[in-house]
């Protein structure tokens, strides 16, 4: 299935045990996804397709037909391009969480489109509710202290602060 094996490849570079996140996801994860269709629109200076946010999952597929979808990164907005029949593999909050800030959960949004609609999927891949999640062991020494301590049910204090269009990540701070 596509989440173990997108799972077990993410230890490899980073040279931690293959089943470290599978564990962390526990034997309930969640899949859950959201059908987006984004109409095209005529005065698309004025309107986003999605707010900025970043997402509250462990992370995130996402399959679109155009582009759209832009990540925030060094003070910039790219756009991530549209490769036809890929995956997009988004890092969710919680996965920042358990590589201690290896990985990073972008802020990201959507721009509309003045020519055509946009319909995307987006796969949310969350730990099994009320389980506790973490920095893997292996990620946290005396060069990078713990940044993040141990959560569960991070996904509904994201969902709160999503609401109020604030980021939820510093709730987990250490
Ligand atoms: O439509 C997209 O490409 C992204 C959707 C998204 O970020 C989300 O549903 O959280
Ligand atoms: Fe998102």
């Amino acid at each position: 299935m596509l989440t173990e094996l997108t799972s077990k490849a993410m230890p490899k570079s980073l040279q931690l045990k293959e089943n470290c996140f599978l564990d962390q996801f526990g034997e309930r994860e969640t899949l859950q996804a959201r059908f987006n269709y984004y109409p095209k629109c005529q005065r698309p200076d004025l309107i986003l397709g999605l707010k900025p946010h970043a997402d509250g999952s462990g992370y995130t597929f996402i399959l679109q037909d155009e582009i759209g979808l832009q990540i925030f990164n060094n003070d910039k907005w790219h756009t991530a391009p549209n490769v036809p029949h890929a995956i997009l593999v988004l890092m969710g909050d919680q996965m920042e969480i358990m590589t201690n800030g290896v990985f990073k959960s972008p802020v990201h949004r959507v721009l509309s489109n003045s020519e055509r609609d946009r319909i995307s999927i987006a796969m949310f891949y969350t730990p099994e509710k009320g389980k506790e999640i973490g920095p893997e062991e292996g990620l946290v020494d005396g060069e990078r202290p713990q940044l993040f301590k141990r959560v569960k049910d991070y996904a509904d204090i994201h969902y709160e602060y999503y609401q109020r269009v604030m980021r939820a990540l510093h709730t987990a701070e250490a």
